[in-house]
């Protein structure tokens, strides 16, 4: 007997598309193209598999599927979206739905999925229920590169399955890891990150390990490890690629027995915690100049995830300027839109510190732009190089807008050499502070030093060392 298959799906060439390759498969397909529709079908027959597209004629197929698995729980359930976002993919595997296909999607690719989920449908364990309704995160991009990502990250939200997030840095890698957390059964527990790359090599092992009292010099008291800080919930490795050789010795034997003994301590200490590592370093190479061992590769890399460059998605790029723009202003900056010739001229950057620079360079746009729509115009000068400088210090004018945001937009953009963070932090501003108190006394210097509440003297030098002209300040007055 032909096994039936409902489609539920209101976009008739889609629909007409998809009955055809089904029909050709030997199915039978019955279509509607609402939940009242498909309600009244799955009452009156009896279908193997469900196909449902998400936005209905009379609402979100998503939000009434709990129901449908209640009353038929061996038919298996296949989304299909156009909503192509993180959240309709979590909400899609909540519902316990075999497979959730983005669209536009690959026909053949369904029809082979469509033929497992009925060979599977009945004989499936139920999927659990969620312990709690996913919320979706502020990961945005639709690109079919990030649908891919989503799809890989609803495959490990039910287990503990080690996960290695590869990718160029700003690419997003610690943000997929909160998600992992977030929107997994570990979400109530702890999310510890570690930097492996920014803790010296000889503090490693008791950072991720803990210690003992007395266990070396300096060490006066037990330290809880950032893996007994984890249990529960997730451990994030950032920078796994730049662990030392040693550390990784000892991750591997802890990751292979699923214990830890605090470094001078005799107890085994049980692991808790998943664990997701990731790195923006190509570890094969690594492992073949003994950089990186081979056997801990195997270990982390479970399930691989693996985040393509910004500029290899820029489909994404307008979604993310203006997701950011909103961000800005909700944290205090200029309320701003992006024309479409803004955004077009931005898809077409190279990015390469990645959605991390796109970020700030929005968040900088947002600072100095003066017209409500930001348009390519005012886009452009900021793009090139040599007015990086000119940027640094338009910020560093503009930065009582809000602090900690021009401060972040500053740092990014003038990005100070180390050991120079402070005087140039303060340099910056300085400046604006000193032009705003001499414009409002004229340029007089001993009121200025009043107002601000210093030394005249040291005003005065701090004039000449920033090179400042107490007339130019109250022209700009
Ligand atoms: N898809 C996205 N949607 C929204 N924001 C994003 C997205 N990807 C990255 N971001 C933002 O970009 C910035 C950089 O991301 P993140 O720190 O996760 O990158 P990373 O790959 O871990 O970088 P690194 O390798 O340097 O540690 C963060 O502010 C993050 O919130």
């Amino acid at each position: 007997m032909k096994q039936s298959i409902l489609l539920v799906e209101d976009d008739a060439s889609i629909a007409i598309v998809i009955t055809a390759a089904l029909e050709a498969e030997g199915f039978k397909v019955d279509r509607c193209e609402s939940i009242a529709g498909r309600d009244r079908l799955l009452a009156g027959g009896t279908y193997g598999l469900m196909l449902t597209d998400v936005m209905l004629t009379d609402g979100d197929g998503i939000e009434t599927l709990g129901r449908v698995r209640d009353q038929f729980p061996r038919m298996a359930v296949i989304i299909l979206s156009a909503q192509n976002t993180l959240d309709t993919a979590v909400r899609a595997s909540d519902t316990g739905a075999f497979e959730y296909f983005p669209k536009p999607f690959d026909l053949e690719e369904l029809v082979r999925t469509v033929r497992q989920a009925i060979g599977s449908a009945g004989n499936a364990e139920q999927a659990d229920e969620p312990d709690e309704v996913a919320q979706g995160l502020p990961l945005v991009g639709r690109s079919a590169a990030m649908q891919a990502v989503y799809r890989m990250i609803t495959r490990v939200l039910r287990n503990d399955l080690t996960v290695l997030i590869l990718g160029e840095s700003g690419t997003g890698k610690e943000l997929v890891a909160e998600a992992i957390h977030q929107l997994g059964k570990r979400a109530s527990g702890p999310f510890i990150a570690v930097n492996t790359a920014a803790i010296p090599a000889e503090l490693i092992e008791s950072e991720l390990f803990g210690h003992e009292k007395g266990a070396f010099t300096g060490a006066h008291a037990r330290h809880i490890g950032k893996f007994e800080q984890a249990a529960g919930g997730t451990l994030f490795l950032d920078e796994i690629g730049d662990m030392p050789m040693q550390a990784q010795t000892r991750l591997l034997r802890a990751l292979q027995s699923g214990k830890i003994r605090r470094v001078g301590g005799t107890e085994e200490i049980t692991l808790d915690c998943r664990i997701v590592a990731a790195t923006n370093r190509d570890l094969l190479p690594m492992i073949a100049s003994g950089q990186f061992r081979e056997d801990l590769y195997y270990r982390i890399a479970v399930v691989p995830i693996e985040l393509p460059p910004l500029r290899e998605r820029a489909d994404d790029i307008e979604a993310l300027s203006r997701h950011f723009l909103s961000r800005a202003a909700a944290e205090g900056l200029p309320r701003r839109q992006l024309s479409q010739a803004g955004a077009e001229l931005l898809a077409r950057q190279p990015w390469r510190g990645n959605v991390r620079e796109l970020r700030n360079f929005i968040y900088r746009l947002a600072l100095l732009a003066r017209e409500e729509v930001i348009d390519a115009a005012t886009i452009e000068p900021l793009l090139s190089g040599d007015a990086a400088q000119a940027r640094a210090a338009d910020a560093a004018v503009a930065m009582p807008a809000t602090f900690a945001a021009a401060l972040d937009a500053w740092l990014a953009d003038a990005a100070p050499p180390a050991g120079q963070l402070y005087d140039s932090a303060l340099a910056a501003f300085e400046r604006p502070l000193f032009l705003h108190a001499l414009s409002r006394t004229g340029g007089n210097q001993l009121r200025a030093a009043q107002l601000l509440g210093i030394n005249r003297n040291t005003l005065r030098k701090r004039l000449v060392e920033l090179d400042i002209h107490p007339e130019d300040a109250t022209v700009r007055a």
